[in-house]
């Protein structure tokens, strides 16, 4: 456990157990411009395991996911320092292979985002850009991912229609199947629930619960019970700072920062 207390914050961080991490954030910060975002962020995450970030608006949570992706460089002006270390690799060092990096950790946004093409071609998209495979291997890999994120009783009749002719529930749980059809090693999500409906997110939370067997997912979340209800880890930000992380249940159960507990107590936010 590390316990940095300074004049304005004390950060906690109660690690997952040794050589279980699958990427690691360390002293990680983020600048929009003059406008800086993150503060030497930690971060341990842990390989096949569920990882939420909370915290109130603002915080930092989506330009943290941001920042592991790399989309930050896409925007002029946007820059990380430090380190997040990817399987012995700095991710953010300028030889990176952003696009080789996108594949192997995916994201999926807060609102769902099907390309404007049919249910296939959507999962098919990613796999078409990275790899040559057959119409069958192709045909495998559409069906295998639909139904690993829960959509294929819904869709397998219409795989030719359009995407955007699905539910919002529905094309997020296609925005998940187009995730994992590349078969990415951590999968990020931005408030991949915020959008749907109580029946839709409790779907997407079995799918999510179903795939950490074979993923690292990486959530944000405003809702404090899904957080609880789906993660093993739990990140709490606040001004651009990690806070507090540790597992879910001491976190929310017996947190061991003042502002953790007020935030989870509904004291602020
Ligand atoms: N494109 C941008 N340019 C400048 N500042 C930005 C930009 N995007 C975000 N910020 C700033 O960075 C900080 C962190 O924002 P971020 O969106 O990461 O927070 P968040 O915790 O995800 O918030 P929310 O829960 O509302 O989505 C905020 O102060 C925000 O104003």
């Amino acid at each position: 456990m590390t316990d940095t207390t300074s004049a304005d914050f004390q950060s906690v961080i109660v690690p997952p157990p040794e050589g279980s991490l699958v990427l690691e954030c360390k002293k990680l910060s983020f600048y929009y411009g003059q406008n800086q975002a993150l503060f030497n962020v930690d971060l341990p995450v842990k390989k096949h395991a569920i990882t939420a970030l909370i915290g109130p608006s603002g915080c930092g949570k989506s330009t943290l996911l941001r920042t592991i992706n790399r989309i930050y460089d896409l925007y002029p002006g946007q820059r990380a320092e430090g380190v997040i270390d990817f399987e012995g690799e700095n991710i953010i060092g300028p030889k990176v292979d952003v696009a080789a990096l996108r594949a192997r950790i995916g994201m999926v946004f807060q609102k769902p985002t099907p390309f404007p093409m049919s249910i296939y071609d959507n999962v098919a998209f990613g796999v078409r850009l990275h790899s040559n495979k057959s119409k069958a291997e192709l045909d495998e890999i559409v069906e295998r991912s639909i139904r690993r994120a829960a959509l294929w009783d819904e869709v397998k009749d219409k795989l030719h229609k359009s995407g955007l002719g699905l539910s919002g529930g529905q094309q997020q749980r296609l925005c998940v199947a187009r995730g994992i059809a590349v078969n990415p090693e951590i999968l990020l999500l931005d408030e991949p629930a915020s959008a749907l409906d109580p029946i839709s997110t409790a779907k997407l939370e079995d799918t999510l619960e179903e795939l950490k067997s074979d993923y690292t997912i990486v959530i944000v979340t405003h809702n404090l019970q899904q957080a609880a209800r789906l993660s093993d880890y739990t990140g709490f930000m606040f001004l651009g700072k990690m806070i507090e992380f540790g597992p879910t249940e001491e976190l929310f159960v017996k947190p061991k920062v003042d502002k953790t507990g007020e935030y989870i107590g509904g004291r602020f936010g």
